[in-house]
């Protein structure tokens, strides 16, 4: 546990780069510090690792203040990930990932050994350890960035805008594997990015801090996107809120329709029973696996002879699918939004339909997380 306790730092010019912080970082999960440019998320995030030392208040990690242990030993003990990486040019990528265990008096051997493990860790390849980090992408060398950040397996992990300098696909790859990474090594990471996306989806929790060094709102994302404390936070976090926020809902709880979903061996009337039942204007036709073939309109089935299969009908293309099991009902929102009947498929992992979502069900769980 990290905790802030009026933690301010004024620099002689009299500018607040950080005014009075209290705020508690939890042991073994993601918090992120977010915020326009200049609102104090850097200079925050270096008073934890003593790269920049408080003018006022007290910084604790584990109950015991920072000043109390020497910085460079302190350092050793917390991972720090900055952008564009911050390797050294002239080690290998081994070499770059192995300086914190040798400072920390491990032998080359021990090292080498370790870094070599990390990099499978971080999904590079083995035989990128003996390059240099020029002869690495932007996304490979943020990955070195995190190995070596991880080497000596400090508990806190300090990570400053790291995927800013990479474009949009690989940074998206980054964060997925941050996400991995997190769930099997459970460290105290603070991270910091100016994106409220990226905090939204790496964050277990989410400090906006505004102009002047102040903390606007500390919260979970899910209630941050719900419940923006003021003006400046929800205009931060962006007026889709209420659809984004959709994500932290899992498209299991929706309740799935089967019998609207046919096989293309099944005939017409079988269909048309169904529909005229409930006035349902669509069902999903799937073949033998259940893969989804196409939508066919109701209206369709009305004057069509008895015995015909529905596999000859004219279809709508389904649009896409979203994963019962993994979604959320954010996809599911997407895939019955993106489809020509305004409904969605739902499907297994293996792409066999589950079952639809209509849109009346949709509605009704949608509205039932909304507050
Ligand atoms: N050495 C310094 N002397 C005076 N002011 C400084 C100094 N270092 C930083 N500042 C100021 O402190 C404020 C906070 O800076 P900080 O880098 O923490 O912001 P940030 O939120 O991380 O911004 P960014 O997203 O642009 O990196 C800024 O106004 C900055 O200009």
């Amino acid at each position: 546990m990290i905790t802030f306790e009026g933690a301010a730092k004024i620099y002689p010019d009299g500018t607040v780069a950080v005014a009075g912080l209290d705020l508690t970082v939890e042991t073994g999960r993601t918090t992120v510090f977010v915020g326009p440019s200049g609102s104090g998320k850097t200079t925050s995030l270096r008073m934890i690792n003593r790269m920049v030392e408080p003018t006022h208040g007290t910084i604790r990690i584990d109950g015991a203040d920072i000043r109390d242990q020497d910085p460079a030993l302190l350092r050793r003990s917390i991972g720090y990930v900055i952008q564009q990486a911050g390797l050294f040019p002239h080690r290998t990528i081994l070499d770059n990932i192995a300086t914190v265990p040798l400072l920390l008096g491990w032998n080359r051997r021990k090292a080498r050994a370790r870094a070599a493990e990390l990099m499978e860790l971080v999904g590079l390849e083995a035989s990128q350890a003996k390059r240099y980090p020029h002869q690495l992408s932007g996304g490979q060398q943020q990955r070195v960035g995190v190995a070596r950040a991880l080497a000596a397996d400090p508990p806190v992990l300090l990570m400053d805008e790291p995927f800013s300098a990479v474009d949009p696909v690989v940074r998206a790859g980054l964060q997925e594997e941050l996400l991995r990474l997190q769930q099997e090594l459970h460290k105290t990471i603070v991270f910091v990015t100016h994106d409220i996306d990226e905090a939204v989806r790496l964050g277990d929790r989410i400090a906006v801090f505004r102009p002047g060094g102040e903390l606007a709102q500390y919260d979970a994302p899910e209630h941050l996107l719900a419940r923006p404390v003021d003006d400046f936070v929800e205009s931060f976090v962006g007026y889709d809120r209420g659809v984004r926020r959709l994500s932290f809902f899992p498209a299991r709880q929706l309740s799935l329709r089967q019998d609207v979903v046919f096989d293309t061996e099944d005939r017409v009337e079988r269909a048309r029973d169904v529909v005229e039942g409930d006035g349902e204007p669509w069902v999903l036709v799937v073949d033998e696996n259940r893969t989804p073939l196409g939508w066919v309109d109701a209206a369709q089935l009305i004057d069509k002879p008895a015995g015909l299969t529905l596999g000859t009908l004219e279809m709508a293309p389904y649009g896409h699918t979203f994963d019962v099991a993994t979604d959320s009902l954010r996809a599911a929102l997407d895939a019955a939004v993106l489809s020509p009947a305004g409904r969605a498929v739902g499907v297994d992992d293996e792409g066999a339909v589950l079952g639809v979502v209509s849109q009346e069900d949709l509605g009704a769980a949608i509205w039932s997380v909304s507050e």
